[in-house]
């Protein structure tokens, strides 16, 4: 299912699903792209080569708008393509935390607009995505929405709700992951392994876990246990997470990070 498509703010997030819906085949005459930096907007069309245009432009021209600015950049974004929107547009929002009433409020009474959380996994086409439609939002323009992310990996339809916390789960996911991986490579140095190789290691292992996890869709615990020998290394290590409150800790490190996303609603 392609539509045109307009892409309004490339950075991290923006640029890696317009990267995305090119790989998997989108037609660049079906999309366009807006940069606020006029420097930026010339290294992305020659990287990409979709057309970069305005905001009010790309808001007349799509069918449906990727909203992918900061939270705290939104509402600005929103007071300038308004005017240009027509009612059959459908606006797609990446932000984390704001809702789609923050986006009702300000946009043009019907518009439909879609919630999305993405993460950065698109990059390599295994992103994970959580969707959820406005109150102007039909199952149809949901779908529409879930076909730009089915493109860059895999979606959810989740009760708005449930968006915070799936922010805070997947949308910053990666990022817990590669803190764990910095620290299994600390201890691996400090275990005298040289740096380069202590991340081979952790790397290999990380990714060999998450293969494990997907394909055997065995529980976690069960995957576990199979690592850990009776009067083994591995028993040893668990007493010293769970000695530390590595579990607590990160269960109030994704509480934290769901309160920002309800925060940032209210702040912007
Ligand atoms: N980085 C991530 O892992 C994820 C980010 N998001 C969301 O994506 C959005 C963008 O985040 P990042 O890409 O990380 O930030 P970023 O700072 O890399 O990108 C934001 C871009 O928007 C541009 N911009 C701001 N106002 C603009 C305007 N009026 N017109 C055109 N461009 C404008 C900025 O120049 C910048 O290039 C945020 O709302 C964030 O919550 C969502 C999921 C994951
Ligand atoms: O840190 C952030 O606010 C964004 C949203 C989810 C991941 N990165």
């Amino acid at each position: 299912m392609t539509c045109d498509v307009a892409v309004l703010g490339t950075g991290k997030m923006g640029e890696a699903l317009l990267g995305g819906l090119l790989r998997s085949g989108w037609p660049a005459s079906g999309l366009r792209a807006t940069s606020r930096r006029k420097e930026h907007a010339a290294a992305l069309e020659a990287r990409h080569g979709v057309p970069v245009v305005d905001n009010q432009e790309a808001a007349s021209w799509a069918d449906v708008l990727v909203l992918a600015v900061k939270p705290q950049d939104m509402g600005a974004l929103l007071a300038e393509i308004a005017p240009a929107l027509t009612p059959a547009t459908l606006l797609v929002s990446v932000a984390a935390g704001l809702t789609t009433g923050f986006f009702e409020e300000r946009l043009p009474a019907g518009t439909p607009v879609v919630r999305a959380m993405p993460n950065t996994a698109v990059l390599v086409d295994e992103g994970m995505t959580v969707l959820s439609g406005g109150a102007h939002a039909s199952p149809y323009h949901v779908d529409r929405a879930g076909a730009i992310f089915r493109s860059v990996g895999h979606t959810l339809v989740v009760p708005e709700s449930q968006q915070d916390a799936a922010t805070a789960l997947s949308g910053s996911g990666p990022a817990y992951f590669y803190f764990l991986v910095e620290a299994m490579t600390d201890a691996g140095v400090l275990l005298g392994l040289p740096r380069d190789k202590a991340h081979e290691l952790v790397v290999r292992s990380a990714v060999g876990g998450a293969v494990m996890l997907r394909d055997t869709a065995e529980h976690p615990v069960r995957l576990r246990e199979a690592v850990t020998s009776p009067a083994g290394t591995t028993v040893s290590a668990m007493r010293e997470l769970e000695r530390h409150g590595v579990r607590a800790a990160l269960m109030a490190a994704i509480e934290a990070a769901r309160d920002r996303s309800r925060e940032l609603s209210a702040s912007s």
